[in-house]
């Protein structure tokens, strides 16, 4: 697999009523060819000017963003112009030309770059076929929806053919149900077209459903990253723990958790499930050998990319010392902590 963008030692200042502001800080990530990625965040985390670094609307204060091998850093004029023709860009507000009808708001960047009207008219048929809008080619933006606009973003932004795509929050405006059709759309961009996609969106949902790789970012700089799958199956920065919990709550808030220790009085374990090849019932198995119970009390297992992930709160019932084996057995086969005390409890939430 070879790299689409590389950003290295990427930091930006900016100055903020005659101070300095750090919007970006020594980022390092590299977005393979055919990789979906996402660039989470809360807001001012720095995720939009990461991305508008690419296509060099934003210029870096300090390193490098290498595009298909090339500095776009160092480059301008034709040189730029002739890289940023290989990446699209879609916006959650999807800037169209009001005063243009979807056939001339996706023909517009081939008429820029100057090709023959036959070859423009083929080119535009073809995309709003894809993008399922061959029937509004003569409708002004401002008689369609939300998605529909979205749809013709995405359009003129395959318009010259890009390798890759950035996206700027482009589901955020939209609907639950319209996001949905959206992120179907990048999806067969992505394995149609074999573009390259890097999204910025504060929706933890919209990374699960699309994307393989996934970076969380905060105060400008990169906490962490990795696919899609460990960071969901095992984050391990807060702020990556606090946007996996708001998609899949399989581990017990420490609220719960108090609730849960005024009937279950037993030692409360937590185990990390991962994808397991094996049927062993792990569980049952352990708890019969050493005499003890258990009762799930919290959790619950996903499915992300094909692999299962999960996370499950356990009460053992039984003499200590059988308690003990029993945890012993289980750190054999799964990711295993006990929840002691308070301070295990505020550790959750935090
Ligand atoms: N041109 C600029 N001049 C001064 N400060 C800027 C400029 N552009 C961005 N910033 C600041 O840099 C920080 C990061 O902004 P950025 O838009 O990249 O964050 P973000 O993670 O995309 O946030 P949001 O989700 O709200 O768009 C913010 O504090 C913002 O105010």
């Amino acid at each position: 697999m070879s790299t689409a963008i590389s950003f290295e030692h990427v930091s930006k200042t900016f100055a903020v009523d005659g101070r300095e502001f750090e919007a970006l800080r020594d980022v390092n990530l590299s977005v393979e060819r055919g990789d979906v990625y996402g660039i989470v965040g809360y807001s001012g985390a720095g995720k939009s000017t990461l991305l508008r670094t690419v296509n060099a609307l934003e210029r870096p204060t300090s390193g490098r963003v290498v595009v298909d091998g090339r500095d776009v850093t160092a480059l301008n004029g034709r040189d730029l112009s002739a890289v940023r023709q290989r990446i699209g860009m879609i916006f959650q507000q999807f800037n169209l030309l009001q005063s243009r009808n979807v056939y001339q708001n996706v023909a517009y960047p081939l008429k820029l770059a100057g090709l023959p009207k036959a070859e423009i008219l083929d080119r535009v048929e073809e995309l709003l076929e894809f993008v399922g809008l061959s029937d509004k080619a003569l409708q002004y933006p401002r008689r369609l929806s939300g998605g529909q606009k979205q749809r013709v973003g995405i359009a003129r932004a395959l318009a010259s053919r890009p390798d890759i795509l950035i996206s700027d929050e482009a589901t955020s405006a939209l609907d639950p149900q319209t996001t949905g059709e959206v992120l179907d759309l990048l999806r067969r961009v992505n394995r149609e077209y074999g573009v390259t996609i890097l999204l910025v969106t504060h929706e933890m949902d919209v990374v699960r459903s699309i994307a393989n790789k996934v970076a969380v970012m905060q105060d400008g700089e990169v906490v962490e990253h990795g696919t899609v799958y460990d960071v969901f199956a095992n984050p391990t920065h807060p702020t990556s723990r606090r946007f996996v919990s708001s998609v899949v709550a399989h581990e017990a808030p420490a609220s719960a958790l108090a609730r849960i220790r005024t009937v279950h009085t037993g030692r409360l374990v937590r185990i990390h499930v991962g994808d397991r090849e094996s049927n062993d019932p792990f569980l049952s198995r352990i708890a019969r050998t050493h005499g003890v119970d258990f009762n799930v009390v919290y959790g619950g297992v996903s499915e992300l990319q094909s692999r299962l992930f999960g996370t499950l709160t356990v009460e053992l019932l039984g003499a200590d010392v059988d308690v003990d084996a029993a945890i012993r057995d289980l750190a054999e086969v799964a990711e295993v902590a006990e929840l002691s005390g308070p301070r295990e409890l505020e550790a959750v939430d935090a």
